[in-house]
């Protein structure tokens, strides 16, 4: 499979997934410029950590409108992988591909530690993962704390849809203790934790891994 990294202005994981994704995956991975209008020959997108356009307005809300944005639209509308992690996340939720908003930890602190989780593996980013397995993800954000209605939470239950929670604390005062959603479809998948910083035990862990793992074996031929 051939993944599309999509760079903006800000962002600052870039490098780190392609490198997951190259490197320690095995599966191609070109870096894209927001400003591309074109996504042909890619099977996936995954969309960075950062702080694009500063985090003016709102975290992610001007990248929203990138010239890119129509065609990551069309991409996931034809049910191939989407996938974003903190500013990634916040870009999808923006740019109205994943329900619910993002917004300023409950805090008011940037939060930046290693945060346990817990793995719901049905879906398509996580079915390499234990039934519930508990694992410790990388966090460092200043808005993650995810809300939305009661109708939008009610669907993402029913649906299945909440994929990470945090466990042992909630880092900034999420609903539901919610760290990661995906779509209705299933396909695209948002979430605050950085998979892409725990890819080998070197660096402090390589529960990341089962992540790519899932997606490669789910959306692959
Ligand atoms: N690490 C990140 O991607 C940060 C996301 C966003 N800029 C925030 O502070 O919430």
């Amino acid at each position: 499979m051939k993944f599309a990294i999509i760079q903006f202005p800000g962002s600052n994981c870039d490098t780190d997934l392609l490198w997951a994704i190259k490197d320690i995956m095995g599966a191609e991975g070109e870096f894209v410029w927001h400003t591309a209008d074109s996504l042909a020959g890619f099977d996936g997108v995954l969309i960075p950590g950062g702080f694009s356009y500063g985090d003016y307005l709102r975290c992610g809300a001007i990248a929203a409108f990138a010239n890119i944005m129509p065609e990551i639209k069309r991409f996931a509308a034809e049910g191939k992988p989407v996938f974003g992690t903190c500013n990634g996340f916040q870009i999808l939720i923006e740019a109205g591909l994943l329900p619910g908003s993002l917004i300023q930890n409950k805090s008011l602190k940037f939060v930046s530690k290693w945060q346990g989780l817990k793995v719901n593996n049905q879906s398509k980013f996580s079915s390499n993962y234990d039934s519930n397995e508990y694992i410790e993800l990388p966090i460092a954000h200043g808005d993650g704390q995810y809300i939305a209605d009661d109708a939008t939470l009610e669907q993402l239950v029913a649906n299945n849809q909440i994929v990470f929670t945090y466990e042992n604390g909630n880092p900034n005062g999420s609903t539901q203790a919610i760290a990661g959603i995906t779509n209705a479809t299933g396909n695209v998948l948002g979430m605050m934790p950085h998979p892409e910083r725990a890819m080998e035990g070197l660096l402090g862990s390589d529960k990341g891994k089962k992540m790519f793992q899932s997606i490669l074996d789910n959306f692959g031929e």
